[in-house]
């Protein structure tokens, strides 16, 4: 039988291990190379379908009113796909929120939630729609949001959408929020940023994964340098994380990460952070919690 709702669906942040800016396509956007690493925290959705076709989100999420937000901007999408295989219109859907992923924090909370948006849709509505095709859906509204459906560590190309599986130990990482909102575009668009780092292969990453024990020690985020001039917090973070390692901000900011190899080291620095941040740890995800939902490990293969 059909299910009609789905609760506790993991929406988890990501970090970008590395970033590098390769060059610039004609409409723009930035070509990129990265390592894609999901960690287990991140926001909680709830879903029950509706008979009446309506796409409703029923949490206030300060500053997305709800019809911009990417949940129901690809709901909506989902819904149009649905309508066209099927030749009914979809059966409609409730969205609840606990949202705890800061905007603009570099962390993809945004295509986070997106993204588990169109796998429990499809899995409740019965759409039918495979991993490739649910990517595809998901591209045009948030460059992260294939990376969230493929659903494993990944190496990234293009504008994040060329995803090849790569292996990365398990790790401990310490997140700061600056406490400030980055807005992607202004990084960008800074004429300051450097566009033109040399490509890299996934064996140059991997070597460097067998030589060192700090996932986020390879290459560097060529964002960085100038969030970090735009916004003064950001190096401050990254200032004091870099005591304990190589402390390194995630997408274009603002929030800034360490890898530690062991739960206890990631604890010891938690607990120094100061007070004036909020700061969390979390584990890496090889997988895509959902799958777990789900109970399925196939649905979309
Ligand atoms: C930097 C990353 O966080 C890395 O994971 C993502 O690529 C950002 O993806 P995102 O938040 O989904 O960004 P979008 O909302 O698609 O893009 C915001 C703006 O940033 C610029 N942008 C974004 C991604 C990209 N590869 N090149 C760009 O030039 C574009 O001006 C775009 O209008
Ligand atoms: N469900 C949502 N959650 C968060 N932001 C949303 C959502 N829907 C729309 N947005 C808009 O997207 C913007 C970017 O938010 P997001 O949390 O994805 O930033 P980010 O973590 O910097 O993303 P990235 O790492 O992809 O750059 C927000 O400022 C907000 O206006």
């Amino acid at each position: 039988m059909a299910l009609h709702a789905l609760r506790d669906c993991p929406a988890p942040a990501k970090l970008n291990l590395f970033l590098h800016v390769c060059g610039r396509r004609p409409d723009g956007y930035h070509l990129l190379q990265t390592v894609f690493q999901m960690v287990d925290h991140g926001d909680t959705l709830h879903f029950a379908a509706r008979d009446d076709g309506q796409i409703r989100r029923l949490t206030e999420v300060a500053g997305v009113p709800e019809q911009q937000d990417l949940i129901v901007r690809a709901l909506r999408l989902l819904a149009a796909e649905f309508e066209r295989r099927h030749g009914r219109a979809a059966p409609g859907i409730d969205v609840e929120i606990d949202k705890i992923l800061p905007m603009g924090g570099g962390l993809g909370g945004g295509s986070s939630d997106a993204a588990t948006a169109l796998m429990a849709a499809n899995h409740l509505w019965q759409a039918g729609l495979d991993r490739e095709e649910l990517m595809a859906l998901g591209l045009p509204l948030g460059a992260d949001i294939p990376f969230f459906i493929f659903g494993q560590t990944a190496f990234a190309e293009g504008v994040g959408e060329a995803l090849v599986p790569v292996a990365v130990p398990a790790s401990w990482y310490v997140v700061i929020e600056p406490g400030i909102s980055v807005p992607t575009a202004a990084i960008f668009s800074s004429g300051d940023l450097t566009r033109n780092t040399e490509p890299v292969t996934i064996a140059d990453f991997s070597r460097c994964l067998v030589s060192q024990t700090n996932p986020g020690g390879f290459g560097k985020n060529d964002l960085q340098a100038v969030a970090e001039r735009l916004f003064p917090p950001v190096a401050e973070a990254v200032k004091w994380l870099s005591q304990f390692g190589k402390a390194r901000m995630t997408g274009s900011g603002a929030c800034v990460f360490c890898a530690f190899s062991t739960e206890s080291e990631a604890d010891r620095v938690l607990s120094t952070v100061p007070a004036v941040w909020t700061a969390w740890k979390a584990k890496s995800l090889a997988r895509h919690p959902l799958a777990e939902v789900l109970q399925v490990g196939g649905v979309l293969d």
